[in-house]
């Protein structure tokens, strides 16, 4: 069995962060790892309080890990702070894990900053170059690129995207993959691998559901190149369950309700068996 390791923030309401990522895992057949980087307690309605714990525990729950088992992919996201950044960029150096997803969550869905403002430089400048694939959101890609050119940048049509993907890109990830959540009109996420772009497209589900797309997406990308596909067709494949996912979103709590994950949605997405295990 193919094993996949997050290293990443706990959701106690279980819609995103490592919760989100393990569910995802499981969905996908193959076995999953976590490392938490933080403890936030949040809900459907918002993020209330963080604890970020200390670079001693990161650094000895990866050891454990990678001491003693195998890791087919790692999926990164929530990861606060400069400490954490240089605990994890350092055990990556160490241990050179295949397969590396980095998704660079900033801010929650309900506007929580999840990373501190003073660690967005360590995160463009330690993890960036080591991802095989980075998954940012169209504020996320905004963002990153104000804080290296220090100048305004606004994205807003898929042709944007496309710049904005290939402008990513020569921060030194392999592939730069831009997801497209927060535009309008149809859900386009856009790829670039250096060479080629490549437009993922699926219809806008109309729900206000979509509590940890970004963490479901990235952990679906991981799942499916530890199971051996190539960045194209694993990000094919985790854009389909994304959708099926958003389209079975729960109407879970007062605020915005979590994706849905099990096997059958996986199947349903004609992600057969036969192709995962
Ligand atoms: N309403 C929606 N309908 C269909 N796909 C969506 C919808 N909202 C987000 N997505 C998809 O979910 C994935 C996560 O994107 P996004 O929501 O932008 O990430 P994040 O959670 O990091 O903000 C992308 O594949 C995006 O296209
Ligand atoms: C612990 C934790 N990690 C990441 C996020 C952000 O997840 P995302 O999938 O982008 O979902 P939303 O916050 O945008 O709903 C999080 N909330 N918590």
């Amino acid at each position: 069995m193919k094993k996949v390791l997050t290293i990443a923030g706990s959701d106690c309401s279980g819609g995103a962060g490592i919760q989100a990522d393990l569910k995802t895992f499981s969905a996908h057949g193959v076995y999953g790892m976590s490392v938490i980087t933080a403890i936030t307690a949040q809900n459907t309605q918002g993020v209330f309080d963080v604890r970020d714990l200390d670079e001693a525990i990161i650094k000895a729950q990866i050891d454990a890990i990678f001491t003693d088992i195998q890791v087919d992919a790692v999926k990164i996201g929530m990861v606060s702070q400069p400490s954490t950044i240089h605990i994890i960029a350092s055990q990556i150096g160490k241990y050179h894990p295949v397969n590396i997803v980095l998704d660079p969550v900033m801010i929650s869905k309900s506007g929580y900053s999840l990373l501190k403002p003073e660690a967005k430089k360590s995160l463009i400048e330690e993890l960036i170059p080591r991802a095989s694939v980075i998954t940012p959101n169209v504020p996320e890609a905004e963002e990153i690129i104000r804080t290296v050119t220090s100048k305004p940048i606004a994205i807003k049509t898929v042709e944007d995207m496309e710049k904005a993907a290939q402008e990513l890109y020569k921060l030194g990830a392999k592939n730069v993959l831009l997801k497209g959540g927060h535009m309008s009109g149809e859900a386009v996420d856009v790829l670039y691998d250096g060479k080629d772009i490549t437009r993922f497209y699926s219809e806008r589900i109309d729900t206000k559901n979509t509590h940890g797309t970004g963490c479901t997406l990235s952990s679906a990308i991981a799942s499916n190149l530890a199971l051996g596909y190539s960045i194209k067709e694993a990000v094919n494949r985790a854009k389909r369950y994304i959708t099926i996912a958003i389209e079975h979103a729960l109407d879970i709590g007062k605020g915005v309700g979590p994706t849905h994950h099990f096997y059958e949605l996986y199947k349903k997405g004609g992600l057969e068996d036969g192709d995962i295990l």
